[in-house]
């Protein structure tokens, strides 16, 4: 049983009660993007209809309407995430954009020749590849850990986080295997060597409690738009301390205190790092997506989805022309929504679209993952993602259109 009344969650989202040629949605690619409950696109509507303006506190009522919901809705994101304030989070786009700020405006200054920056082996493009400019650009040798089944190996942290370690990137939950990163022991083992640690939360913070503090983490980056927020909405979390250590990424107006025709200096933290007018309606409907979340729980939320995958899970490895990539229903640890197997001989492209036609939405490819899809000695899976709103019958469509594509491919 769920801890909260799905159905009535469902009606919450309007995109969920529409057909697919005919057939009903069953959404699963939650790991590319959520789904938006209608308070999050009413937010975004009140903004437009009843107080747009640019914001840092424009002399006009509604400039200061705009202002106080934009640097409040920072303050909740601090809130929700655990940090000590809105000083420490800065609105991007994506979790993209918040791992380049890192790596072009922490790493490029703090990474030296000969130092060693370690990733995971199952890191998503969006940090691999900003580190690996990090790393030719400043003559350092970039280290992975080695993953087997979605989980980092044992020793690997002891092994390849050394005193020349300056930088460690680190994905909190997998968008392949939906396991998490020993990210307690990484961070351990880091801040011994004196190396600062970014978090990549694009999966975790949508989907379980994170408390940066507790996490200790210098830097985490995440997705707006992967927690029922708004297209185009990212947040970048940065100790203070870390932060005054990062050059700015985005230059030009609003991130400066005192302009000369020379020179320039910055903003305080966080405005430093959000340079040009910002996507303010984004975060009017990110700050309503945490209600969201807040007000049915992120706990709840967790053991729900977890408990839709394990069932997922049972049902998927019970098919001996079903495989399946990651720790099975076994598995005791930790681990979200995301399940990524291939179907008998199908390409995953092919399972995908025979899916998709029976109106089950899921993701086939890479899942920038390209090196890990070598490591697996697979082309591309397909992935099913869930979320809050995800429910046991969609799971029992999943399975059901499987059997379609096995027939197909039989
Ligand atoms: C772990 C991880 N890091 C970074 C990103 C990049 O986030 P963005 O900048 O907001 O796009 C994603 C998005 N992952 C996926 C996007 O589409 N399918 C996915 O699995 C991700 O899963």
């Amino acid at each position: 049983a769920s801890p909260y009344n799905v159905e009535a969650v469902r009606d919450d989202f309007p995109v969920l009660g529409r057909t697919v040629d005919g057939e009903k949605l069953v959404y699963l690619d939650n790991a590319a993007t959520s789904q938006k409950p209608q308070a999050v696109i009413d937010a975004v509507s009140e903004f437009y209809e009843g107080y747009n303006a640019n914001v840092h506190r424009g002399l006009h009522k509604l400039s200061q309407e705009a202002s106080e919901a934009y640097e409040g809705a920072h303050d909740k994101v601090a809130e929700f995430i655990g940090a000590d304030g809105r000083e420490n989070i800065i609105f991007t786009s994506n979790t993209t954009e918040g791992v380049n700020t890192v790596a072009f405006g922490w790493g490029m200054h703090h990474v030296e020749e000969g130092d060693n920056i370690v990733l995971t082996q199952m890191e998503h493009h969006s940090s691999l590849v900003p580190w690996q400019q990090v790393a030719k650009r400043n003559d350092a040798e970039l280290r992975f850990l080695e993953v087997e089944e979605g989980l980092v190996k044992d020793g690997e942290v002891e092994e390849k986080i050394d005193e020349d370690t300056t930088a460690v990137s680190v994905i909190h939950m997998s968008n392949v295997f939906g396991t998490f990163a020993p990210v307690d022991e990484i961070i351990d083992r880091a801040h011994e060597h004196g190396a600062r640690v970014l978090v990549d939360g694009a999966q975790s913070v949508p989907h379980a409690s994170v408390n940066v503090n507790e996490m200790d983490a210098d830097f985490l980056v995440t997705s707006g738009h992967k927690m029922c927020g708004p297209t185009g909405t990212g947040v970048l979390y940065g100790k203070t301390d870390a932060l005054h250590e990062t050059e700015p990424y985005r230059y030009g107006g609003e991130m400066i205190k005192i302009v000369e025709y020379d020179d320039a200096t910055w903003a305080d933290l966080p405005w430093k790092f959000e340079g040009g007018t910002p996507n303010i309606a984004g975060a009017v409907g990110l700050s309503a997506a945490v209600d969201y979340l807040e007000e049915l729980g992120v706990e709840n939320v967790h053991e729900h989805e977890s408990a839709v995958t394990r069932y997922a899970l049972e049902l998927l490895e019970d098919d001996d022309e079903v495989t399946v990539y990651g720790p099975h229903a076994d598995y005791d640890k930790e681990r979200a929504g995301v399940i990524s197997f291939n179907v008998s001989d199908a390409h995953p492209h092919d399972s995908s679209q025979l899916l998709s036609d029976q109106g089950i939405a899921t993701r086939s490819g890479h899942h920038c993952a390209q090196p890990l899809m070598r490591e697996m000695g697979v082309p591309a899976t397909t992935r099913a993602s869930f979320y809050l709103y995800n429910t046991y019958e969609e799971v029992d469509a999943l399975v059901e259109g499987i059997e379609t594509v096995k027939e197909v491919f039989a």
